[in-house]
């Protein structure tokens, strides 16, 4: 049985034998909170401006071979495209699946998601799920009534990852066109194209190949049972905003972070994470109201390395997290420290 951290064919999971001898199948969740896989246009050739709405159960209906692989139960959590996701919608989300994962009756969920914001999301949930059992996003780049939607097979895969035991214990995953990423690596890379997502420094963990679950690698960053974060401390997330930096940039976008009442600022920085001299003065402002502020990069690959200069001006340096994903772990790191030594320590370790 390949459950540990050896690459390979994986195995399907089972569990006990029914009264006929047969092993049972997993019982997986379809948590479904929508996006372009539950989305519906007037022709099958129209590929934009479709409209987020089929259930659930509706997506279940469509992949019937998902009943092979487990004994399934849909809940529909949410139907909106995920630009439409807020802070109280994740937290939302992210508290149904910490209390089904608590249930002795389920082995594994499987989470519809537009792919828009998809990586927030799971990387979120990779932060703060306090399980081993796999939890796996799915979404689409085609509706559901698009010529080749890539939505169907996309959940089925991710029921083929959700249903084996390799996939437990390697934190939140993401299914997409053949591949399994990481929540904390793999970023949408492409605005329409069904190739969409990438972990261009790091790689896949895996990948589905003729209905089988290859895994090579496992993530070395903290994760679900090994992070510190939980839920449960959680009430509401702090504010953070997100700046863009550029030539030219203007001062006035940190002056209106600061006084909307942010508690943290991340900057999607120039190359290395640098600085124009509005987001320095920026950086200053923010440190003299106390609001932490994250050097991140506009780049989309590499890592930010901390800089002398984060000790002069109190930055933190966002690692290898682009700006959105080092937004979710400022959240959570402001709510147990403000110091920006611990920021730095956990975007080190996450
Ligand atoms: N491909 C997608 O899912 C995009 C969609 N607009 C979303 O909800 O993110």
């Amino acid at each position: 049985m390949n459950s540990g951290n050896t690459a390979g064919v994986a195995e399907q999971g089972s569990r006990a034998a029914t009264g006929e001898g047969q092993p049972a199948r997993p019982r997986i969740v379809l948590l479904g909170t929508g996006g372009t896989i539950a989305a519906v246009a007037g022709e099958a050739t129209q590929l934009h401006d479709y409209t987020v709405g089929a259930t659930t159960d509706e997506l279940l209906a469509a992949v019937p071979q998902l009943r092979t692989l487990a004994e399934v139960r849909g809940e529909q959590l949410a139907n909106v495209d995920s630009r439409d996701i807020d802070n109280a919608l994740l937290l939302k989300i992210a508290r149904r699946v910490d209390a089904l994962l608590g249930q002795p009756d389920v082995d594994g969920i499987v989470i519809t998601h537009g792919t828009d914001t998809l990586e927030e999301t799971a990387y979120f949930l990779n932060l703060v799920l306090k399980s081993a059992k796999p939890v796996v996003l799915a979404g689409a780049m085609r509706p559901a009534t698009a010529l080749s939607a890539d939505g169907p097979l996309n959940l089925y895969n991710a029921f083929l990852v959700a249903t084996c035991t390799a996939a437990h214990g390697k934190g939140v995953l993401v299914m997409m066109n053949d591949r399994i990423g990481a929540a904390r690596f793999v970023t949408k890379a492409a605005t329409t194209v069904p190739d969409a997502f990438r972990a261009f420094e790091q790689g896949n963990l895996g990948e589905v190949a003729a209905g089988k679950v290859h895994f090579f690698t496992a993530p070395l960053c903290r994760h679900t049972v090994d992070s510190e974060f939980s839920l449960a401390a959680i009430g509401e997330l702090p504010h953070v905003d997100i700046l863009y930096d550029h030539q030219g940039a203007g001062l006035h976008h940190y002056r209106a972070a600061i006084s909307a009442g942010a508690r943290g600022i991340v900057v999607a920085g120039c190359g290395n994470g640098g600085l124009s001299p509005a987001a320095r003065a920026g950086a200053e402002e923010a440190a003299r109201h106390g609001v932490a502020v994250v050097r991140s990069s506009r780049v989309g690959q590499g890592v930010v390395t901390a800089s002398a200069d984060d000790a002069v001006l109190g930055t933190v340096a966002a690692n290898s997290l682009n700006p959105h994903k080092a937004r979710i772990l400022l959240m959570l790191a402001l709510g147990r420290s403000r110091d920006a030594g611990e920021l730095q320590r956990c975007f080190d370790q996450y």
